[in-house]
């Protein structure tokens, strides 16, 4: 199994209470797998994908990336870990605003072997179909671009396993595609896709697609029947 989530909880405080962001999920995801959670705004979303990703420890239960638990490592080798095990793609793509396209796909390389880095690099780019933006910064980049260059970055180590938070929510519908496409692509390649997202057109991607509400994974019979009481 490449990605196990056992009874994950998180809360956060909340004024003078807390509130329960992620409660008691369970999930795995295999090989060739892609496995989209839906729901509304604030039902829990991002906090379970960060739990899942090594990026926010979980009050309790336990996260396995390819049978490690990342949270009982150190925070650098965790770092290392997450930029070697997993590839993230995000709404908000955080490139980094003063690297061009080029050195923004490379900044997992870091010390590793400069000529097949950028070798690699470009491959992902041309892959992308933005070899014409090498060296633009992404505020010379479209949207759509820019989300490209972010799925380039996110394959740059050849992860098994892809976290999405809501990849396609800034992106027309030419360029949900793409993304859609190359996510379908990857887990069809071996790896696995966990993608969490409101977006029906998004979700319709994936292979298997579970509800979330309140925090607590619920059937999409189930999800249905809350969207219409
Ligand atoms: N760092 C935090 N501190 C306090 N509360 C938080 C924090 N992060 C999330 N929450 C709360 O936890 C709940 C779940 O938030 P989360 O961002 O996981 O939901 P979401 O489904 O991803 O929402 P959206 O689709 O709007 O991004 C919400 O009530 C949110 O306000």
């Amino acid at each position: 199994m490449l990605l196990e989530l056992e009874q994950l909880s998180k809360s956060f405080k909340s004024g003078p209470g807390r509130v329960q962001a992620v409660d008691g999920v369970s999930l795995t995801v295999d090989a060739t797998e892609f496995v989209a959670i839906q729901g509304p705004s604030g039902c829990g979303k991002s906090t379970l994908l960060l739990m899942a990703g090594g990026l926010l420890s979980p009050d309790s239960g336990q996260v396995l990336v390819e049978g490690t638990n990342p949270y009982r490592l150190s925070s650098d080798q965790r770092a290392r870990f997450r930029s070697q095990h997993l590839g993230f793609v995000f709404q908000q793509f955080h490139l980094v605003p003063y690297l061009n396209v080029l050195d923004n796909v490379l900044t997992p390389a870091l010390a590793s072997n400069r000529s097949q880095a950028r070798e690699r690099a470009r491959a992902l780019i041309e892959q992308f179909g933005l070899e014409q933006r090498l060296h633009h910064t992404p505020a010379q980049l479209s949207t759509g671009e820019k989300q490209r260059v972010a799925l380039a970055r996110a394959l740059f180590h050849q992860p098994k396993i892809l976290l999405a938070d809501e990849p396609t929510g800034n992106l027309d519908s030419e360029n949900s595609t793409i993304v859609l496409n190359a996510l379908s692509q990857f887990a069809a390649d071996g790896g696995c896709v966990l993608m969490v997202s409101h977006d029906d057109q998004a979700v319709q991607s994936a292979q298997r697609v579970l509800g979330i509400r309140d925090g607590r994974l619920v059937t999409p019979q189930e999800s249905e029947s809350l969207v219409n009481s």
